[in-house]
């Protein structure tokens, strides 16, 4: 893990550098708080800072609360040759989150940094499971809907197109009561690599909820949308999930399309819309592509 220090005592900071590094961690030196700063923008995956209080041109907290701003998971340690509560406090209360006085005890700051690194792994991994869908590792449900009501408000400013597809595996009960749950999440996963290497960049593909997926695509119209659904709707049919050497699971998927329309008032009609429209392609046979649109 990459750790950046900031003293500008030259003596500190060797030593920091020496028994940081035998503890394998990766470390940034820097001599002020200036230079700490454009270090921190130069490498924006760090998040552990162990910082003095007083540096030349910017100090120690205001470093920290600069960083902060930026990315509220930094993680900082200030070690400080201020001892006694008042000014333990005073760090803390502004923006650290641990705090060391001089003389440096090196088994006090390994532990420390090991507090460090485990509230910043936990929040790393809050942070993924508050967007992502823990299975396929797509957008979930909170974040795709999220993604939805931006795209309709933008599509309302701007006066552009709004699509959205509804896609729902077919017959995937009978998958899981066949091959298992675990070879059912493993189609999930499967559907979904598929799915988004057919994808443009700035489309929202999001888990709905078990085998029901959406996809947002902004400034899209009908006919854009009724070709992407058909091939997703193809690639799907075309790309069985290899279980082993021998044996191949084909899949298909329903897809229900629709279309934001001057009568939508909101993303639920939208949304609603799509699901019937879900319902048809499964009620029409399956392994198709069924649109709704308002006139
Ligand atoms: N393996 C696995 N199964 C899931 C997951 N989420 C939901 N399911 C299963 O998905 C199945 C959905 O079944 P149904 O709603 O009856 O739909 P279906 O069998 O696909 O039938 P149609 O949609 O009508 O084609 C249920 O058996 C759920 O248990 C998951 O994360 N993993």
């Amino acid at each position: 893990m990459k750790v950046l220090v900031a003293d500008d005592d030259i003596v500190i900071q060797s030593l920091l550098k020496n028994i940081l590094t035998d503890w394998n961690y990766h470390v940034l030196l820097a001599k002020d708080g200036l230079q700490a700063l454009q270090l921190a923008e130069d490498n924006p995956d760090l998040q552990l800072f162990i910082v003095d209080w007083s540096m030349p041109w910017l100090d120690g907290l205001a470093f920290c609360q600069k960083v902060k701003k930026r990315d509220r998971f930094a993680y900082f340690i200030m070690i400080s040759g201020r001892s006694g509560t008042d000014n333990l406090v005073a760090a803390m209360d502004q923006g650290v989150d641990d705090f060391i006085v001089k003389p440096l005890v090196a088994e006090e700051l390994r532990v420390r940094l090991r507090v460090g690194k485990k509230i910043i792994e936990q929040e790393r991994r809050l942070s993924y499971l508050a967007q992502y869908d823990e299975l396929t590792g797509i957008w979930n449900r909170r974040m795709v809907l999220q993604w939805l009501q931006n795209e309709w408000i933008r599509s309302q400013r701007e006066k552009t197109c709004l699509s959205i597809l509804f896609i729902d595996l077919d017959h995937f009960k009978q998958i899981n009561d066949v091959y298992g749950h675990l070879v059912g999440d493993e189609v999930l996963r499967h559907f979904c690599t598929t799915v988004s290497q057919q994808l443009r960049p700035y489309d929202y593909f999001g888990r709905y909820g078990g085998e029901e997926f959406i996809l947002v695509l902004p400034n899209t119209e009908i006919q854009g949308a009724d070709v992407v659904a058909e091939r997703i709707r193809k690639v799907v049919q075309e790309n069985p999930l290899k279980l082993d050497a021998q044996r191949k699971l084909s899949y298909t998927v329903s897809i229900g399309l629709t279309v934001k329309s001057a009568e939508d008032t909101d993303v639920k009609s939208l949304i609603q819309r799509a699901d019937a429209a879900t319902y048809q392609a499964k009620q029409q046979g399956r392994n198709r592509v069924a649109t709704l649109i308002t006139e």
